[in-house]
């Protein structure tokens, strides 16, 4: 549904996008992180046909964006990052108009109810809060029924519960086939929705995977107590000393260092005393990136 190819995208001296590669395929939902600035929006505007690419190509559909504009934009939903609505307008209004541009409308009842603002068809848009206004862009982006959905940074000031709705809408689009490219600067909700993701940083895709390779990709930690005059050396296990005289020992394979830590400690006849194992969060990895900075690029997927 989508595939880049060595895409770039400059803004006189600076190249904001680096020579991308990616693809997404049908019913896929395909998150794209990183730092403030690392390019996403300005890729994102690349698919969605707004610009010209510098290099590289873009497809979505099979065609290319912005030169097949007619053949791509009736087939793709956009919610970007700031709406514009005009202020007067009510709710149900604004997506009337909407509907009224629109080719294979959804009912505008239906539009509003699938994000939640079924009931507020008749408030005028200036009275919307924020997060209400992100909804309300997130309506008119599904009018068309589109294949392709992309949402940049669609869930910002929704409450938690407004938050928990969207995933769910996500979820319930991408099973009926909807490919969904995501911008987020929730991992939460990347970890939740993406079955695929990439994390940018100035510029490129620093890694990339479903997000299971992704958190792969930094140490799993396991931390523990060790008895009094046991010591650290005395271990199975390469470990240092970790913060409230706790051990810690970095492992990139937590089944086996676990394993090995557990059955010295049987025979010893040692207790690990709070035993904490667990694999490294997105937000780990996306931290390592942004403290490394551009160092090392590379990718998990073959
Ligand atoms: N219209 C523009 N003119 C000049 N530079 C721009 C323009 N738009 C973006 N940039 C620059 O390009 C880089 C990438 O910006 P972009 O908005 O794509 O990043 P982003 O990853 O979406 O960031 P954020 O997470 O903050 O939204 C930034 O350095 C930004 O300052």
């Amino acid at each position: 549904m989508i595939e880049v190819n060595g895409l770039r995208r400059r803004y006189g001296d600076h190249e904001a996008v680096r020579g991308l590669d990616f693809t997404v395929r049908r019913g896929e939902v395909f998150a794209l992180l990183g730092t403030n600035g690392a390019g996403k929006t300005s890729t994102v505007e690349l698919l969605e046909g707004l610009a010209p690419a510098d290099g590289g190509q873009v497809r979505v559909l099979g065609h290319d964006p912005y030169l097949d504009r007619f053949a791509v934009r009736p087939r793709i939903g956009l919610m970007l990052q700031e709406g514009g609505f005009p202020a007067e307008l009510t709710v149900g209004e604004t997506a009337r108009m909407w509907a009224g541009c629109t080719t294979r409308a959804r009912p505008v009842v239906e539009s509003l109810s699938l994000v939640g603002l079924g009931r507020r068809a008749d408030v005028r848009v200036k009275q919307l809060s924020g997060g209400e206004r992100r909804r309300l862009d997130l309506a008119l982006a599904l009018t068309g029924r589109p294949e392709v959905l992309f949402l940049d940074e669609p869930t910002t000031g929704f409450d938690p519960q407004a938050r928990r709705d969207a995933w769910e809408l996500v979820r319930v689009l991408r099973d009926e086939g909807v490919t969904v490219l995501l911008t987020t600067h929730y991992l939460e909700e990347a970890e939740e929705l993406a079955d695929q993701l990439a994390i940018m940083n100035e510029g490129r895709i620093v890694v990339s995977g479903t997000p299971a390779e992704v958190m792969a990709e930094q140490p799993a930690r396991i931390r523990f107590g060790l008895p009094a005059g046991v010591p650290i050396g005395a271990l199975p296990v390469p470990a240092v000393a970790g913060e409230g005289g706790r051990v810690l020992v970095e492992t990139r394979e937590m089944q086996r260092s676990l394993t090995e830590l557990l059955l010295w400690a049987r025979d010893q006849g040692i207790e690990l005393a709070a035993l904490d194992a667990r694999s490294a969060t997105l937000e780990e990895v996306f931290l390592g990136i942004a403290a490394r900075g551009n160092e090392s690029v590379r990718e998990v997927v073959a």
